[in-house]
């Protein structure tokens, strides 16, 4: 749809966005919204706007702590609004009349506390909208059929929050992303999802036209393969031992076809427990529990979704040494099929047994966070503990920022850069809030445990292993205890997380390999006692990276963040911001730069 302006479309923008504000409680972060000036202003812009043709196009409030009503009238009087983003505030009560803005392109509202019932014809008029992101929220009721029915949606994401009843027939050839996981959904999946994919994994060695197909099949596998893959790599820890290999062939391996009943049906369902996530799975399949090879212990899934598997594909798989990290020994395995998983082989366990320990890795593998890799499944056994996490093709924040310096080096820009520390910094947030009861949440942040989608959205790994570790080792080990307080008296806390943090934020700006990630601090840089050198000196703009440094106009954002790095590494733990002011300063930097593509959450006007 053109937008076509009028001077008198400018003055009602001003005057619509100062009702809106009106509406809202605590919008302190809309400071800049003021009478007198203007929204679009090339000056001094207004925070949150995004303007096109001189009238607004966007409004991108997220994570400003926003509640209250939102005058929904005031939002329709904004001829040229295509994009609303409120994700992340405190938004609660009924979905407001959203249905008004008939030329809405995108909506985003994750992660508030809306509820209540969205009535099933809410969306009937709302026909240019191709991304609604209602996940994370309290909506209850029967998905609404007219959500169903939008002809260009390209992306549905209404996870985790209550809804119930049947899933509707989502079939639209537009949609690529469709996410209904953590929900109370039931009966049988419309055939029209079939061909649907939720956050496809990337293709592994298939050509690109291949690769949705493939990759919907490989998730489907996932489960199945999941289980095959802790006995293959227990054979390759036991040094393939042959006798039990007659044990090992007994499964079923024909999953042609029946696949796709598993991967939708765990889409809709709360999992719950020890159920099988899906109804119609062990019916259209035939499959059975997963069994336990002879010697091998449990198997402890930690995503509860029941897996089948196929013991011939087992046997086939391979595995490479990923590396020898400081609380273990990593493996790349790669099953037949092509799917990758990584295994990591724990040693100066504590003396935890079976049962605590499955209890510990099921706390952790319930963790949810787009920033935050969860392992899949556990293995126990006295002299042996395997966890097993999805394999990240791209690698490891380390490895890119330091390694070949290859085209993901040359990616990563400053908007990408500050992307991956907002990522980072969210999950650690995530991490602290649901980890809360242990003294030191992550423990062990530092690049290499940062791993990277396709699209460089940071994924943090090897979080909560302070309830696991040994605590004799735990000290030599985790990066946590690099804080200054941790290593002079071993006085830990979440503030050594924070402290982490500062070192990756300054090793992101700064293209340093800290010295810090070496015990014994020799090689690399002491990026805390450079950069703060440099502050003192007020010559901070030297230390940036040529990599982003080139880009001027964002020098005063880059700045801005080396100071939040500077602060993170403080190194009086009280003087040291914490994770939550952490968050809000990164993203005071992210709401007023103009750098960040945003393609999470918002679409350009030509969609
Ligand atoms: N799920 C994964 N996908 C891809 N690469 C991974 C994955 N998990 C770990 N890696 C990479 O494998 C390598 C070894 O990881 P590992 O966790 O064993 O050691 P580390 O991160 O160097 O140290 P630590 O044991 O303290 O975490 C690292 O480069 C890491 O980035």
């Amino acid at each position: 749809m053109p937008i076509v302006i009028t001077k008198s479309a400018m003055v009602n923008d001003a005057e619509a966005l100062l009702k809106i504000k009106q509406s809202l409680n605590n919008s302190q972060f809309l400071d800049s919204w003021k009478n007198g000036t203007q929204p679009c202003d090339e000056v001094v812009r207004w925070v949150g706007v995004v303007c096109g043709k001189g009238i607004v196009t966007t409004l991108r409030l997220r994570s400003m702590q926003l509640s209250g009503d939102i005058d929904t009238s005031a939002l329709a009087q904004l001829q040229g609004l295509r994009v609303l983003n409120l994700v992340n505030n405190s938004f609660s009560g009924p979905i407001p009349e959203f249905n008004k803005l008939g030329a809405l392109k995108a909506i985003y509202v994750s992660n508030n506390n809306f509820s209540g019932e969205i009535p099933s014809g809410f969306f009937t008029k709302m026909v240019s909208l191709k991304k609604v992101w209602f996940d994370k929220n309290n909506f209850t009721g029967p998905i609404p059929s007219s959500l169903a029915q939008l002809p260009r949606l390209l992306e549905l994401c209404l996870d985790s929050n209550n809804f119930w009843g049947l899933i509707p027939s989502i079939g639209q050839q537009s949609l690529e992303t469709l996410n209904l996981s953590s929900n109370n959904l039931s009966g049988d999946i419309p055939s029209s999802l079939s061909r649907v994919v939720r956050n496809p994994p990337p293709p592994l060695e298939e050509p690109p036209q291949k690769s949705l197909k493939i990759a919907y099949a490989l998730m489907a596998l996932s489960g199945f393969l999941l289980v095959s893959m802790i006995v293959a790599i227990y054979l390759i820890v036991q040094k393939r031992k042959r006798e039990e290999s007659d044990e090992m062939g007994m499964g079923e391996r024909d999953f042609g076809g029946n696949t796709i009943g598993l991967r939708i049906s765990s889409i809709g369902r709360k999992e719950e427990s020890g159920q099988s996530s899906g109804s119609g799975v062990e019916k259209s399949t035939g499959r059975k529990s997963p069994k336990k090879g002879k010697g091998f212990g449990d198997l402890t899934v930690l995503n509860n979704i029941n897996p089948g598997f196929g013991l011939s594909d087992l046997m086939r798989a391979g595995a490479e040494v990923l590396g020898n990290g400081s609380v273990g020994s990593s493996y790349k395995a790669k099953l037949s099929s092509g799917l990758i998983l990584v295994v990591k082989r724990l040693k100066e366990m504590n003396k935890m047994d079976a049962d605590e320990f499955r209890a510990e890795m099921t706390r952790l593998g319930g963790l949810k966070h787009p920033n935050v890799l969860a392992p899949l499944a556990c293995h126990y056994q006295k002299e042996e503990k395997l966890v097993i996490y999805e394999h990240i093709p791209k690698g490891s924040l380390l490895y890119i920022l330091h390694g070949d310096r290859g085209e993901s080096h040359a990616n990563l820009n400053w908007p990408t850069r500050l992307k991956i520390i907002h990522g980072i910094a969210l999950g650690m947030s995530y991490i602290h809030t649901k980890l809360a009861a242990l003294a030191l949440p992550h423990g062990n942040l530092k690049s290499s445990n940062v791993l990277l989608s396709p699209d460089n959205e940071p994924l943090v790994v090897d979080y909560g292993l302070i309830s696991i570790i040994d605590g004799n080792h735990a000290a030599s080990v985790l990066m946590g205890y690099q804080a200054p307080e941790a290593i002079e008296s071993r006085s830990i806390s979440p503030k050594c997380d924070v402290y982490s943090l500062g070192i990756v934020i300054l090793e992101i700006l700064t293209g340093k390999f800290p010295s810090q990630y070496h015990k014994n601090n020799k090689g690399g840089t002491d990026v805390v006692q450079w950069v703060r050198s440099a502050i003192q000196e007020r010559r901070e703009a030297e230390l940036l990276d040529p990599g982003i440094s080139a880009n001027r106009h964002c020098i005063g954002e880059m700045l801005k963040l080396l100071h939040v790095g500077a602060n993170c590494t403080e190194s009086n733990p009280n003087k040291r911001l914490d994770i939550r002011e952490a968050v809000r300063r990164i993203e005071e930097i992210l709401v007023e730069g103009r750098s960040v593509d945003d393609s999470r959450y918002e679409i350009s006007q030509d969609g």
